[in-house]
């Protein structure tokens, strides 16, 4: 028979017992509930996640899952995770509605190798150094006023282009047109930053432009090491020296340029209309008034980002494989290398959009022969096309905003969520990585007509469209029209990167006649990856050259390289 001792300890027992499982049952339905308020996700396999939904092309990829599950999706490889977003009402509430929260790039994890730390403008999180740069970016370094004092620059440099293109006729030699628009703006931009040319000099330009793309391929090949979690920290492979190496090397020579620069400025030689980049840096650093004390590492991280861009394909040094793929997505997911830094900014962005404007244009005779007959007829036959007649030429404007639209040089723009807040019913945690696919944005047919269609004619006024240019400007307030982000973290290079593509397109329509073999087009496959370059970019041979200046008939012979 049971004493009341032994009915109370049963009592308990249950009591204990029932507790448990309410507790427990409590928990697994709070749980479900704020599961069920994440953002949809296609169904994972353990341990890769989604890696074997994901096709070449990210954004093309994300873009076909986003059809499927929804503007705002979570995407997951291994164990980490980040939600995309893919259409414009998304876009406007990361951009607009909660600006501030998404105003943060992520951390860049392997990044004890990169001697500048805490000096890069591009991923820095949202604070005073970002917003110091900021500031200094848009009233002085890239404001308008500054890039107008370097017209002249950048005419010459689209000459040299011309020249460069007429002298592979002249020794009929191919013309990589890749090659020669990215010559173009790496030359561009260096003169306008430091005074110095990249190429066609044996200066220490070139020496700088090597350096970088070494440093860029030993941090490709350190993300190997990423994989490896925890042990990488052994580099078994030497690479994270070496990249120390590389970049001290940099340092030393982009040391020796500041010397050179500060020596000019006390001899009094810095002309004051003409102070480039690196000067108008130098006097904010000497200046004991300036808001912030600039270091001259934030001034040799600038130069690095700005100057100089490399795609994914140019640092990696490893075949187009699955193996690539692998490793671009798990860095998209876990920024582990600071390839951010240089993917948005500077130069490889501008020249990869000129030559999907030539592909473009030269499969699509009619708009070519349009554009080709708007300048004629603003410039005439006896000279360039020059920026100033780029007001003037509204097809021009309109050929390029079509190219953006279609192959936006950075189709993923990667933020971070600082708070945990809501967006299109779904719960986004602080810390979380946001992409904005704005590749599938500027895709969407509920946004745009025949969207995968190169149609400029919708960016003119007339069109029927009415989109009209003016609402589609590069301040990123249209929000199905983001070629260069928006909000804080917009782009601060737009108008050079306008400037530059106009002339330069302009003036490759106005001289040469551009052919595909056996009336082929141009092969505008996407290449792999996140970036946004062509899988298979053409090589030209000249069929006929006529005049020392205007006209040249030029013939792809060699669809890829
Ligand atoms: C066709 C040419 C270009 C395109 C399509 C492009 C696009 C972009 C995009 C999409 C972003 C991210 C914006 C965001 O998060 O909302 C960005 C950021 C940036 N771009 Fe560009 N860009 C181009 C050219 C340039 C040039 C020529 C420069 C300067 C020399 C430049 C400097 C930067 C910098 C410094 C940032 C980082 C801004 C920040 O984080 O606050 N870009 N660009």
């Amino acid at each position: 028979m049971a004493t009341p001792d032994m009915l109370y300890y049963l009592l308990f027992l249950l009591w204990f017992i029932t507790a448990l499982l309410v507790h427990f049952f409590i928990k697994t339905f709070l749980k479900s509930r704020s599961q069920n308020s994440l953002p949809p996700s296609p169904p994972a396999i353990p341990v890769i996640g989604h890696l074997h939904l994901i096709g070449s092309v990210l954004a093309k990829s994300f873009q076909i899952l986003a059809n499927r599950y929804g503007p705002l999706m979570q995407i997951r490889l291994g164990a980490s995770t980040c939600v995309v977003a893919s259409n414009a009402a998304v876009a406007k509430e990361i951009f607009k509605n909660q600006d501030l929260n998404f105003s943060s790039r992520p951390e860049f994890g392997s990044s004890e190798y990169f001697i500048y730390r805490g000096s890069r403008f591009v991923t820095a999180q949202y604070g005073d150094y970002w917003r110091f740069m900021k500031k200094l970016c848009m009233t002085r370094l890239l404001a308008v006023p500054q890039l107008d004092k370097f017209t002249d620059i950048r005419d010459e440099e689209k000459v040299k282009l011309v020249e460069s293109v007429m002298g592979c006729a002249r020794e009929g030699k191919l013309c990589d047109l890749s090659s020669e628009l990215t010559a173009l703006t790496n030359n561009t931009i260096c003169r306008m930053s430091m005074s110095t040319r990249c190429s066609g000099s044996d200066n220490d330009a070139d020496q700088i432009k090597r350096l970088v793309k070494t440093c860029l391929q030993l941090a490709g090949k350190l993300s190997l090491g990423d994989i490896l979690g925890p042990f990488r920290i052994f580099d078994f492979s030497g690479n994270g020296n070496k990249l120390v190496g590389a970049l001290k090397e940099y340092d030393r020579l982009v040391e020796r340029i500041i010397t050179e620069h500060e020596e000019k400025a006390k001899k009094g030689f810095v002309e004051r209309e003409r102070k480039d980049l690196m000067d108008i840096l130098l006097e904010i650093y000497n200046d004991p008034t300036a808001e912030l004390k600039l270091s001259k590492n934030d001034i040799k991280s600038f130069l690095l980002v700005s100057s100089f861009s490399f795609t994914l394909q140019n640092y990696v040094d490893l075949p187009h494989s699955y193996i690539y793929l692998f490793l671009q997505l798990w860095e998209l997911l876990t920024s582990t290398i600071c390839v951010q830094d240089i993917f948005f900014a500077g130069t490889d962005t501008s020249s990869a959009a000129m030559q999907w404007a030539m592909g473009e244009l030269i499969n699509s005779p009619k708009a070519f022969k349009k554009l080709r007959d708007e300048i004629n007829t603003v410039v005439g036959p006896d000279r360039l096309v020059k920026e100033s007649d780029v007001p003037n030429l509204p097809y021009l404007r309109a050929v390029m905003r079509e190219t953006l639209r279609l192959h936006p040089s950075a189709p993923l723009i990667i933020r971070e969520c600082a708070e945990d807040c809501k967006i299109n019913g779904s719960v986004i945690k602080a810390k979380t990585r946001v992409l904005v696919n704005v590749y599938a944005v500027m895709r969407d047919p509920e946004s745009w007509t025949n969207p995968n269609e190169f149609m400029p004619e919708r960016f003119m006024e007339s069109s029927e469209e009415k989109i009209g240019e003016h609402q589609m400007e590069f301040k990123g307030q249209n929000f199905r029209y983001l070629p260069f982000g928006s909000g804080r973290r917009g782009c601060p290079g737009a108008s050079l990167a306008m400037m530059m593509m106009h002339a330069a397109v302009g003036a490759l329509v106005q001289c040469f006649d551009w052919e595909v073999k056996d009336g082929k087009k141009v092969d505008l496959t996407q290449g792999p990856g996140f970036a946004a370059e062509m899988a298979h970019p053409p090589v030209f041979e000249f069929l006929s050259y006529r005049h020392p200046l205007l006209f040249c008939t030029v013939r792809s012979i060699r669809i890829g390289r």
